[in-house]
Protein backbone atom coordinates (compact mmCIF):
# COMPACT_ATOMS: atom_id res chain seq x y z
CA UNK A 1 0.00 0.00 0.00
CA UNK A 2 1.46 3.65 -0.81
CA UNK A 3 2.24 5.28 2.14
CA UNK A 4 -0.45 8.16 2.55
CA UNK A 5 1.55 10.82 3.95
CA UNK A 6 4.33 10.53 1.20
CA UNK A 7 3.28 14.04 -0.17
CA UNK A 8 6.60 15.05 -1.28
CA UNK A 9 6.93 18.86 -2.17
CA UNK A 10 3.20 20.17 -1.42
CA UNK A 11 3.43 22.85 1.05
CA UNK A 12 1.01 20.59 3.41
CA UNK A 13 2.55 19.72 6.33
CA UNK A 14 -0.19 17.09 7.78
CA UNK A 15 -2.31 14.90 5.83
CA UNK A 16 -4.16 16.99 3.05
CA UNK A 17 -8.27 16.85 3.73
CA UNK A 18 -10.21 15.34 0.66
CA UNK A 19 -12.94 16.65 -0.03
CA UNK A 20 -15.98 14.69 -2.28
CA UNK A 21 -19.19 16.18 -3.83
CA UNK A 22 -21.57 14.08 -4.95
CA UNK A 23 -21.14 10.42 -3.24
CA UNK A 24 -23.23 8.49 -5.64
CA UNK A 25 -21.86 4.96 -6.83
CA UNK A 26 -18.02 6.81 -8.02
CA UNK A 27 -18.29 9.10 -4.81
CA UNK A 28 -18.62 6.03 -2.54
CA UNK A 29 -16.35 3.91 -4.66
CA UNK A 30 -13.38 7.20 -4.09
CA UNK A 31 -14.80 7.09 -0.50
CA UNK A 32 -14.09 3.53 0.23
CA UNK A 33 -10.50 3.15 -1.75
CA UNK A 34 -9.71 6.37 -0.08
CA UNK A 35 -10.09 5.26 3.51
CA UNK A 36 -9.35 2.15 3.59
CA UNK A 37 -5.63 3.65 2.90
CA UNK A 38 -5.25 4.99 5.44
CA UNK A 39 -6.43 9.11 4.52
CA UNK A 40 -7.57 10.21 7.70
CA UNK A 41 -9.61 13.37 6.76
CA UNK A 42 -12.18 12.66 3.62
CA UNK A 43 -14.71 15.36 3.65
CA UNK A 44 -17.69 14.59 1.39
CA UNK A 45 -21.24 15.25 0.65
CA UNK A 46 -23.93 14.71 -1.74
CA UNK A 47 -27.20 16.75 -1.64
CA UNK A 48 -28.57 18.73 1.75
CA UNK A 49 -31.63 16.35 1.44
CA UNK A 50 -29.15 13.36 1.77
CA UNK A 51 -27.04 14.47 4.46
CA UNK A 52 -28.50 12.41 7.54
CA UNK A 53 -28.90 9.14 5.30
CA UNK A 54 -25.26 9.87 3.96
CA UNK A 55 -24.03 10.38 7.52
CA UNK A 56 -25.64 7.00 8.92
CA UNK A 57 -24.87 4.89 6.03
CA UNK A 58 -21.16 6.13 6.29
CA UNK A 59 -20.95 6.30 10.01
CA UNK A 60 -18.17 3.16 10.27
CA UNK A 61 -16.07 4.49 7.36
CA UNK A 62 -12.46 5.24 9.36
CA UNK A 63 -11.60 9.03 8.15
CA UNK A 64 -15.00 9.86 6.16
CA UNK A 65 -16.68 13.17 7.91
CA UNK A 66 -20.10 13.73 6.16
CA UNK A 67 -20.59 17.49 5.54
CA UNK A 68 -23.96 18.91 4.81
CA UNK A 69 -22.94 20.54 1.65
CA UNK A 70 -20.53 20.98 -0.83
CA UNK A 71 -19.61 24.58 0.25
CA UNK A 72 -18.69 23.27 3.49
CA UNK A 73 -16.59 20.34 1.57
CA UNK A 74 -15.02 23.05 -0.56
CA UNK A 75 -14.13 25.30 2.41
CA UNK A 76 -12.38 22.94 4.46
CA UNK A 77 -10.48 20.61 1.71
CA UNK A 78 -7.14 20.84 -0.40
CA UNK A 79 -8.07 18.51 -2.84
CA UNK A 80 -11.70 18.20 -3.78
CA UNK A 81 -13.34 16.06 -6.76
CA UNK A 82 -16.87 16.86 -8.39
CA UNK A 83 -18.44 13.28 -8.84
CA UNK A 84 -21.51 14.71 -9.92
CA UNK A 85 -23.85 14.24 -13.32
CA UNK A 86 -22.03 15.51 -16.11
CA UNK A 87 -25.37 17.71 -17.03
CA UNK A 88 -25.20 18.99 -13.58
CA UNK A 89 -21.32 19.82 -13.41
CA UNK A 90 -21.88 23.86 -14.47
CA UNK A 91 -24.67 24.44 -11.81
CA UNK A 92 -22.89 22.26 -9.11
CA UNK A 93 -19.38 24.10 -9.58
CA UNK A 94 -21.11 27.43 -10.56
CA UNK A 95 -22.89 27.19 -6.84
CA UNK A 96 -19.66 25.47 -4.57
CA UNK A 97 -16.80 26.32 -6.85
CA UNK A 98 -16.84 30.44 -5.36
CA UNK A 99 -15.94 28.80 -2.15
CA UNK A 100 -13.31 26.84 -3.02
CA UNK A 101 -10.26 27.04 0.07
CA UNK A 102 -7.50 29.44 -1.24
CA UNK A 103 -4.61 27.16 -2.73
CA UNK A 104 -6.63 24.27 -3.01
CA UNK A 105 -6.62 21.57 -6.27
CA UNK A 106 -9.95 20.73 -7.62
CA UNK A 107 -10.89 17.99 -9.81
CA UNK A 108 -13.96 16.47 -11.44
CA UNK A 109 -14.87 12.99 -11.91
CA UNK A 110 -17.02 13.56 -14.95
CA UNK A 111 -16.57 11.48 -18.15
CA UNK A 112 -16.43 14.17 -20.37
CA UNK A 113 -14.44 17.27 -19.87
CA UNK A 114 -15.53 20.34 -22.25
CA UNK A 115 -18.53 20.98 -20.22
CA UNK A 116 -15.97 20.20 -16.71
CA UNK A 117 -13.31 22.53 -17.76
CA UNK A 118 -16.09 25.51 -18.49
CA UNK A 119 -17.72 25.65 -15.31
CA UNK A 120 -14.19 25.06 -13.68
CA UNK A 121 -12.75 28.08 -16.14
CA UNK A 122 -15.84 29.77 -14.98
CA UNK A 123 -16.55 29.67 -11.65
CA UNK A 124 -13.38 28.60 -9.69
CA UNK A 125 -11.27 31.52 -7.91
CA UNK A 126 -8.10 32.37 -9.75
CA UNK A 127 -6.20 31.23 -6.85
CA UNK A 128 -7.14 27.72 -7.48
CA UNK A 129 -5.07 24.61 -9.07
CA UNK A 130 -6.57 22.37 -11.33
CA UNK A 131 -5.59 18.90 -11.99
CA UNK A 132 -8.61 16.64 -12.89
CA UNK A 133 -9.47 12.86 -13.14
CA UNK A 134 -11.90 10.46 -14.71
CA UNK A 135 -11.07 6.74 -13.25
CA UNK A 136 -11.98 4.58 -16.47
CA UNK A 137 -14.11 2.03 -15.04
CA UNK A 138 -17.33 1.15 -13.39
CA UNK A 139 -17.87 1.36 -9.93
CA UNK A 140 -18.07 -2.66 -9.51
CA UNK A 141 -14.64 -2.93 -11.12
CA UNK A 142 -11.67 -3.23 -9.58
CA UNK A 143 -9.26 0.01 -10.02
CA UNK A 144 -6.47 -2.03 -9.68
CA UNK A 145 -4.15 -1.75 -13.30
CA UNK A 146 -7.45 0.36 -14.39
CA UNK A 147 -6.57 3.53 -16.39
CA UNK A 148 -7.06 6.56 -14.05
CA UNK A 149 -6.61 9.47 -16.58
CA UNK A 150 -4.69 12.94 -15.21
CA UNK A 151 -5.42 16.17 -16.09
CA UNK A 152 -2.78 18.71 -15.46
CA UNK A 153 -4.57 22.32 -16.57
CA UNK A 154 -3.33 24.81 -13.99
CA UNK A 155 -1.05 25.08 -11.25
CA UNK A 156 2.18 24.25 -10.02
CA UNK A 157 4.10 20.45 -10.27
CA UNK A 158 3.59 20.12 -7.00
CA UNK A 159 -0.33 19.95 -6.95
CA UNK A 160 -0.25 17.35 -9.53
CA UNK A 161 2.40 15.41 -7.17
CA UNK A 162 -0.03 16.07 -4.15
CA UNK A 163 -2.94 14.62 -6.48
CA UNK A 164 -0.80 11.52 -7.52
CA UNK A 165 0.10 10.39 -4.21
CA UNK A 166 -3.65 11.20 -3.02
CA UNK A 167 -4.83 8.72 -5.61
CA UNK A 168 -1.98 5.83 -5.77
CA UNK A 169 -3.69 3.89 -3.27
CA UNK A 170 -5.90 3.10 -6.04
CA UNK A 171 -3.70 1.47 -7.65
CA UNK A 172 -4.72 2.51 -11.15
CA UNK A 173 -2.49 3.06 -14.06
CA UNK A 174 -2.13 6.97 -14.13
CA UNK A 175 -2.50 7.92 -17.80
CA UNK A 176 -1.60 11.83 -18.62
CA UNK A 177 -3.44 13.92 -21.38
CA UNK A 178 -5.11 17.20 -21.61
CA UNK A 179 -8.88 17.87 -21.29
CA UNK A 180 -9.09 17.91 -25.32
CA UNK A 181 -7.18 14.91 -25.71
CA UNK A 182 -9.12 13.38 -23.27
CA UNK A 183 -12.63 13.57 -24.94
CA UNK A 184 -11.25 12.85 -28.23
CA UNK A 185 -9.88 9.64 -26.59
CA UNK A 186 -13.02 8.66 -24.88
CA UNK A 187 -15.44 9.82 -27.94
CA UNK A 188 -13.68 7.08 -29.85
CA UNK A 189 -13.40 4.56 -26.64
CA UNK A 190 -16.45 4.96 -24.80
CA UNK A 191 -19.68 6.90 -26.81
CA UNK A 192 -19.47 5.02 -29.87
CA UNK A 193 -19.36 1.52 -28.19
CA UNK A 194 -21.75 2.16 -26.19
CA UNK A 195 -24.14 3.06 -29.11
CA UNK A 196 -23.68 -0.32 -30.35
CA UNK A 197 -24.48 -2.07 -27.67
CA UNK A 198 -27.55 0.59 -26.56
CA UNK A 199 -28.62 -0.47 -30.51
CA UNK A 200 -28.59 -4.02 -29.82
CA UNK A 201 -30.52 -3.69 -26.55
CA UNK A 202 -33.17 -1.44 -28.25
CA UNK A 203 -33.31 -3.92 -31.10
CA UNK A 204 -33.77 -6.95 -29.06
CA UNK A 205 -36.37 -4.89 -26.92
CA UNK A 206 -38.23 -4.06 -30.12
CA UNK A 207 -38.43 -7.64 -31.43
CA UNK A 208 -40.07 -8.36 -28.13
CA UNK A 209 -38.44 -11.46 -27.44
CA UNK A 210 -35.21 -12.55 -25.35
CA UNK A 211 -33.49 -14.01 -28.64
CA UNK A 212 -31.27 -16.21 -26.05
CA UNK A 213 -34.62 -17.73 -24.32
CA UNK A 214 -37.06 -18.39 -27.69
CA UNK A 215 -38.11 -21.81 -28.27
CA UNK A 216 -37.13 -21.81 -31.72
CA UNK A 217 -33.27 -20.66 -30.10
CA UNK A 218 -30.77 -18.76 -31.87
CA UNK A 219 -27.86 -19.53 -31.33
CA UNK A 220 -26.58 -17.37 -28.03
CA UNK A 221 -22.82 -18.86 -27.57
CA UNK A 222 -19.38 -17.83 -27.87
CA UNK A 223 -18.91 -14.20 -29.16
CA UNK A 224 -22.55 -13.34 -28.95
CA UNK A 225 -22.18 -14.13 -25.03
CA UNK A 226 -20.38 -11.15 -24.97
CA UNK A 227 -23.28 -8.82 -26.79
CA UNK A 228 -26.01 -9.77 -24.63
CA UNK A 229 -24.43 -9.66 -21.31
CA UNK A 230 -22.27 -6.18 -21.89
CA UNK A 231 -25.49 -5.21 -23.25
CA UNK A 232 -27.42 -6.18 -19.94
CA UNK A 233 -24.82 -4.15 -17.90
CA UNK A 234 -25.27 -1.30 -19.58
CA UNK A 235 -28.82 -0.88 -19.32
CA UNK A 236 -28.16 -2.19 -15.94
CA UNK A 237 -26.14 1.39 -15.30
CA UNK A 238 -27.52 4.90 -14.55
CA UNK A 239 -28.57 6.53 -17.87
CA UNK A 240 -26.82 10.16 -17.28
CA UNK A 241 -23.71 8.05 -17.53
CA UNK A 242 -23.82 7.53 -21.12
CA UNK A 243 -26.39 10.49 -22.15
CA UNK A 244 -23.56 12.40 -20.49
CA UNK A 245 -20.61 11.37 -22.45
CA UNK A 246 -22.68 11.39 -25.85
CA UNK A 247 -24.42 14.29 -25.65
CA UNK A 248 -21.74 17.15 -24.00
CA UNK A 249 -18.85 15.42 -26.02
CA UNK A 250 -18.50 17.34 -29.32
CA UNK A 251 -16.81 14.62 -31.03
CA UNK A 252 -18.98 11.85 -30.08
CA UNK A 253 -21.89 12.95 -32.01
CA UNK A 254 -19.23 12.42 -35.41
CA UNK A 255 -18.69 8.82 -34.11
CA UNK A 256 -22.18 7.56 -32.90
CA UNK A 257 -23.39 9.07 -36.78
CA UNK A 258 -20.49 7.51 -38.71
CA UNK A 259 -21.68 4.03 -36.97
CA UNK A 260 -25.37 4.41 -37.81
CA UNK A 261 -24.36 5.45 -41.38
CA UNK A 262 -21.81 2.10 -41.70
CA UNK A 263 -24.96 0.24 -40.33
CA UNK A 264 -27.46 1.44 -43.16
CA UNK A 265 -24.95 1.18 -46.22
CA UNK A 266 -23.92 -2.38 -45.11
CA UNK A 267 -27.10 -3.76 -44.82
CA UNK A 268 -28.57 -1.57 -47.78
CA UNK A 269 -25.74 -3.59 -49.79
CA UNK A 270 -26.93 -7.17 -47.73
CA UNK A 271 -30.52 -6.30 -49.00
CA UNK A 272 -29.31 -6.01 -52.59
CA UNK A 273 -27.11 -9.11 -52.70
CA UNK A 274 -24.14 -7.07 -53.51
CA UNK A 275 -21.61 -9.36 -52.95
CA UNK A 276 -18.96 -7.97 -54.44
CA UNK A 277 -19.60 -4.56 -53.03
CA UNK A 278 -20.06 -6.11 -49.58
CA UNK A 279 -16.52 -8.17 -49.82
CA UNK A 280 -15.13 -5.36 -50.90
CA UNK A 281 -15.49 -2.58 -48.74
CA UNK A 282 -15.66 -5.50 -45.47
CA UNK A 283 -12.09 -6.67 -46.89
CA UNK A 284 -10.93 -2.94 -47.26
CA UNK A 285 -12.23 -1.66 -43.50
CA UNK A 286 -10.49 -5.22 -42.22
CA UNK A 287 -6.81 -4.36 -43.89
CA UNK A 288 -7.40 -0.77 -42.48
CA UNK A 289 -7.79 -1.33 -39.02
CA UNK A 290 -6.05 -4.62 -38.69
CA UNK A 291 -3.35 -5.17 -40.88
CA UNK A 292 -0.83 -2.86 -38.92
CA UNK A 293 -2.64 -3.15 -35.49
CA UNK A 294 0.00 -5.54 -33.38
CA UNK A 295 -0.10 -8.95 -33.52
CA UNK A 296 -0.28 -9.48 -29.60
CA UNK A 297 -2.27 -12.03 -27.96
CA UNK A 298 -5.60 -12.13 -28.88
CA UNK A 299 -7.99 -10.26 -26.54
CA UNK A 300 -10.70 -13.07 -26.26
CA UNK A 301 -8.66 -16.49 -26.40
CA UNK A 302 -11.48 -18.68 -27.11
CA UNK A 303 -15.53 -18.82 -27.78
CA UNK A 304 -15.68 -21.71 -25.77
CA UNK A 305 -14.18 -19.76 -22.71
CA UNK A 306 -17.03 -17.28 -23.60
CA UNK A 307 -19.77 -20.67 -23.62
CA UNK A 308 -19.20 -20.29 -20.13
CA UNK A 309 -20.86 -16.87 -19.28
CA UNK A 310 -23.83 -17.50 -21.56
CA UNK A 311 -27.60 -16.48 -20.47
CA UNK A 312 -28.55 -18.81 -23.45
CA UNK A 313 -28.26 -22.75 -24.12
CA UNK A 314 -26.02 -23.23 -27.03
CA UNK A 315 -28.38 -24.55 -30.23
CA UNK A 316 -27.90 -25.56 -33.81
CA UNK A 317 -28.97 -22.39 -35.32
CA UNK A 318 -32.17 -23.00 -37.28
CA UNK A 319 -31.95 -21.24 -40.98
CA UNK A 320 -34.47 -20.34 -42.89
CA UNK A 321 -35.37 -22.70 -45.91
CA UNK A 322 -33.22 -22.05 -48.37
CA UNK A 323 -34.36 -20.00 -51.33
CA UNK A 324 -34.57 -21.50 -54.82
CA UNK A 325 -32.02 -18.74 -56.31
CA UNK A 326 -29.39 -18.92 -53.16
CA UNK A 327 -29.56 -22.49 -52.17
CA UNK A 328 -25.90 -23.18 -53.23
CA UNK A 329 -24.68 -20.22 -50.98
CA UNK A 330 -26.63 -21.18 -48.06
CA UNK A 331 -25.50 -24.92 -48.27
CA UNK A 332 -22.27 -23.76 -47.41
CA UNK A 333 -23.03 -21.44 -44.25
CA UNK A 334 -22.13 -22.99 -40.80
CA UNK A 335 -24.45 -23.60 -38.06
CA UNK A 336 -24.38 -20.62 -35.70
CA UNK A 337 -24.24 -18.01 -39.25
CA UNK A 338 -25.09 -14.51 -38.44
CA UNK A 339 -23.93 -11.67 -40.04
CA UNK A 340 -22.62 -9.75 -36.75
CA UNK A 341 -23.95 -6.12 -38.46
CA UNK A 342 -22.81 -4.14 -35.16
CA UNK A 343 -19.68 -5.76 -35.75
CA UNK A 344 -19.16 -4.93 -39.30
CA UNK A 345 -20.44 -1.93 -38.36
CA UNK A 346 -17.83 -1.18 -36.22
CA UNK A 347 -14.89 -1.99 -38.39
CA UNK A 348 -16.43 0.04 -41.27
CA UNK A 349 -16.85 2.91 -38.97
CA UNK A 350 -13.17 2.90 -37.67
CA UNK A 351 -11.77 2.68 -41.23
CA UNK A 352 -14.12 5.38 -42.42
CA UNK A 353 -12.87 8.02 -39.69
CA UNK A 354 -9.16 6.90 -39.44
CA UNK A 355 -9.67 5.72 -36.21
CA UNK A 356 -6.70 3.08 -34.88
CA UNK A 357 -8.90 1.79 -31.75
CA UNK A 358 -5.66 -0.42 -30.89
CA UNK A 359 -3.78 3.08 -30.48
CA UNK A 360 -6.85 4.05 -28.02
CA UNK A 361 -6.75 0.56 -26.22
CA UNK A 362 -3.01 1.13 -25.37
CA UNK A 363 -3.71 4.98 -23.72
CA UNK A 364 -7.18 4.45 -22.48
CA UNK A 365 -9.34 1.71 -23.00
CA UNK A 366 -11.82 1.00 -20.36
CA UNK A 367 -12.83 -2.83 -19.61
CA UNK A 368 -16.18 -2.73 -22.37
CA UNK A 369 -14.24 -1.29 -25.01
CA UNK A 370 -11.63 -4.12 -24.71
CA UNK A 371 -14.61 -6.48 -24.49
CA UNK A 372 -15.49 -4.76 -28.14
CA UNK A 373 -12.28 -4.76 -29.80
CA UNK A 374 -11.60 -8.35 -28.62
CA UNK A 375 -15.08 -9.37 -30.35
CA UNK A 376 -14.40 -7.51 -33.52
CA UNK A 377 -10.25 -8.81 -33.26
CA UNK A 378 -11.99 -12.27 -32.86
CA UNK A 379 -14.35 -11.72 -35.65
CA UNK A 380 -12.06 -10.03 -38.41
CA UNK A 381 -8.88 -11.49 -37.80
CA UNK A 382 -10.25 -14.87 -39.36
CA UNK A 383 -11.34 -15.18 -43.09
CA UNK A 384 -13.13 -18.05 -42.25
CA UNK A 385 -15.12 -16.68 -39.42
CA UNK A 386 -15.32 -13.30 -41.45
CA UNK A 387 -16.46 -14.77 -44.49
CA UNK A 388 -19.24 -17.06 -42.61
CA UNK A 389 -20.42 -13.62 -41.36
CA UNK A 390 -20.73 -12.28 -44.73
CA UNK A 391 -22.23 -15.44 -46.15
CA UNK A 392 -25.03 -15.40 -43.54
CA UNK A 393 -24.97 -11.42 -44.15
CA UNK A 394 -25.70 -11.99 -48.07
CA UNK A 395 -27.89 -15.35 -48.06
CA UNK A 396 -29.33 -16.12 -44.34
CA UNK A 397 -32.66 -14.71 -43.72
CA UNK A 398 -32.30 -15.81 -40.75
CA UNK A 399 -31.52 -12.70 -38.75
CA UNK A 400 -32.49 -10.17 -41.54
CA UNK A 401 -35.61 -8.78 -39.12
CA UNK A 402 -33.32 -8.27 -35.84
CA UNK A 403 -30.85 -6.59 -38.33
CA UNK A 404 -33.37 -4.32 -39.72
CA UNK A 405 -34.59 -3.76 -36.07
CA UNK A 406 -30.51 -3.01 -35.44
CA UNK A 407 -30.49 -0.31 -38.16
CA UNK A 408 -33.50 1.74 -36.64
CA UNK A 409 -32.29 1.41 -33.21
CA UNK A 410 -28.59 2.63 -34.49
CA UNK A 411 -30.25 5.34 -36.33
CA UNK A 412 -32.78 6.15 -33.54
CA UNK A 413 -30.17 6.67 -31.32
CA UNK A 414 -27.68 8.72 -33.37
CA UNK A 415 -30.35 11.30 -33.96
CA UNK A 416 -31.25 11.50 -30.11
CA UNK A 417 -27.12 12.46 -29.59
CA UNK A 418 -27.61 14.68 -32.24
CA UNK A 419 -30.51 16.72 -30.97
CA UNK A 420 -28.81 16.93 -27.54
CA UNK A 421 -31.87 15.80 -25.61
CA UNK A 422 -31.45 14.59 -22.55
CA UNK A 423 -35.06 13.65 -21.95
CA UNK A 424 -35.53 11.93 -24.92
CA UNK A 425 -32.43 10.08 -24.49
CA UNK A 426 -33.72 8.61 -20.88
CA UNK A 427 -36.88 7.66 -22.25
CA UNK A 428 -35.40 5.71 -24.83
CA UNK A 429 -32.85 4.12 -22.30
CA UNK A 430 -35.36 3.62 -19.66
CA UNK A 431 -37.84 2.19 -22.39
CA UNK A 432 -35.41 -0.84 -23.32
CA UNK A 433 -33.94 -1.23 -19.40
CA UNK A 434 -37.27 -2.14 -18.55
CA UNK A 435 -37.79 -4.57 -20.86
CA UNK A 436 -34.14 -6.23 -19.65
CA UNK A 437 -34.94 -5.48 -15.91
CA UNK A 438 -35.52 -9.24 -14.87
CA UNK A 439 -32.55 -10.73 -16.17
CA UNK A 440 -30.33 -8.05 -14.89
CA UNK A 441 -29.22 -9.63 -11.69
CA UNK A 442 -28.09 -12.98 -13.40
CA UNK A 443 -26.71 -10.81 -16.53
CA UNK A 444 -24.47 -8.64 -14.05
CA UNK A 445 -23.10 -11.91 -12.25
CA UNK A 446 -22.00 -13.45 -15.33
CA UNK A 447 -20.81 -10.13 -16.79
CA UNK A 448 -18.72 -9.43 -14.03
CA UNK A 449 -16.83 -13.18 -14.15
CA UNK A 450 -17.19 -12.92 -17.69
CA UNK A 451 -14.94 -9.42 -17.66
CA UNK A 452 -12.97 -10.69 -14.91
CA UNK A 453 -12.23 -14.29 -16.84
CA UNK A 454 -11.03 -12.06 -20.25
CA UNK A 455 -9.10 -9.50 -18.17
CA UNK A 456 -6.92 -12.27 -16.23
CA UNK A 457 -6.42 -14.32 -19.14
CA UNK A 458 -5.40 -11.37 -21.19
CA UNK A 459 -2.81 -10.19 -18.18
CA UNK A 460 -1.29 -14.04 -17.90
CA UNK A 461 -0.47 -13.44 -21.47
N1 LIG B 1 -20.68 5.08 -13.02
C1 LIG B 1 -19.63 4.95 -13.82
O1 LIG B 1 -19.41 3.89 -14.42
C2 LIG B 1 -18.69 6.10 -13.98
C3 LIG B 1 -19.14 7.41 -13.87
N2 LIG B 1 -18.26 8.44 -14.06
C4 LIG B 1 -18.72 9.83 -13.96
O2 LIG B 1 -18.72 10.17 -12.58
C5 LIG B 1 -19.78 11.07 -12.30
C6 LIG B 1 -20.65 10.46 -11.20
O3 LIG B 1 -21.16 9.24 -11.68
P1 LIG B 1 -21.89 8.21 -10.71
O4 LIG B 1 -21.29 8.30 -9.36
O5 LIG B 1 -21.94 6.92 -11.40
O6 LIG B 1 -23.35 8.86 -10.71
P2 LIG B 1 -24.41 8.90 -9.52
O7 LIG B 1 -25.70 9.36 -10.10
O8 LIG B 1 -24.40 7.58 -8.83
O9 LIG B 1 -23.82 10.00 -8.52
C7 LIG B 1 -23.89 11.38 -8.67
C8 LIG B 1 -24.29 11.95 -7.34
O10 LIG B 1 -24.11 13.36 -7.28
C9 LIG B 1 -25.24 13.89 -6.62
N3 LIG B 1 -25.39 15.33 -6.81
C10 LIG B 1 -26.04 15.99 -7.80
N4 LIG B 1 -26.00 17.32 -7.56
C11 LIG B 1 -25.31 17.50 -6.41
C12 LIG B 1 -24.96 18.62 -5.64
N5 LIG B 1 -25.33 19.86 -5.98
N6 LIG B 1 -24.24 18.44 -4.51
C13 LIG B 1 -23.88 17.22 -4.12
N7 LIG B 1 -24.20 16.10 -4.80
C14 LIG B 1 -24.90 16.23 -5.94
C15 LIG B 1 -26.36 13.06 -7.20
O11 LIG B 1 -27.59 13.24 -6.54
P3 LIG B 1 -28.95 12.92 -7.42
O12 LIG B 1 -28.87 11.48 -7.81
O13 LIG B 1 -30.05 13.20 -6.45
O14 LIG B 1 -28.92 13.83 -8.60
C16 LIG B 1 -25.77 11.68 -7.05
O15 LIG B 1 -25.93 11.16 -5.75
C17 LIG B 1 -20.55 11.28 -13.61
O16 LIG B 1 -20.17 12.48 -14.19
C18 LIG B 1 -20.12 10.08 -14.46
O17 LIG B 1 -20.15 10.37 -15.81
C19 LIG B 1 -16.93 8.22 -14.30
C20 LIG B 1 -16.43 6.94 -14.38
C21 LIG B 1 -17.28 5.78 -14.28
O1 LIG C 1 -16.47 0.68 -19.59
C1 LIG C 1 -17.38 1.44 -19.96
O2 LIG C 1 -17.43 1.97 -21.07
C2 LIG C 1 -18.47 1.68 -19.03
O3 LIG C 1 -19.60 1.73 -19.44
C3 LIG C 1 -18.16 2.04 -17.62
C4 LIG C 1 -17.78 3.46 -17.59
C5 LIG C 1 -18.76 4.45 -17.70
C6 LIG C 1 -18.40 5.78 -17.65
C7 LIG C 1 -17.08 6.12 -17.52
O4 LIG C 1 -16.74 7.40 -17.50
C8 LIG C 1 -16.10 5.15 -17.39
C9 LIG C 1 -16.46 3.81 -17.44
Amino acid sequence: MANPNATPASPLEEQPTIGLIGMGEMGKMYARHLSAAGWKKIHVCDLPQKYEALKHELAEMPGIVVLRDGHLVSRSSDFIIYSVEAEYIDKVVKEYGPSTKLGAIVAGQTSVKAPERAAFESYLPEDVHIVSCHSLHGPTVPPLGQPLVLIHHRGPDWALTLVENILRPLRSRFVYMSFEEHDSVTANTQAVTHAAFLSMGTAWRNCGSYPWEQPEGRYVGGIETVKVNIMHRIYANKWHIYAGLAILNPSAKVQIEQYAKSATELFKLMLETKEAELRGRVYRARDTVFRDAPRTRPILLSENLLDRFSLGTSRENLHDVPQEDHREQTARLPPNANSHLSLLAMVDCWATLSINPFADLEVAATPIFRMWIGVAEYLFRSRERLDAALDAALWDTTHRSDDLEFIVAARGWSQCVSFGNFDLYRRRFEKTASFFKPRFAQAQTLASKMITAILEEGNSS
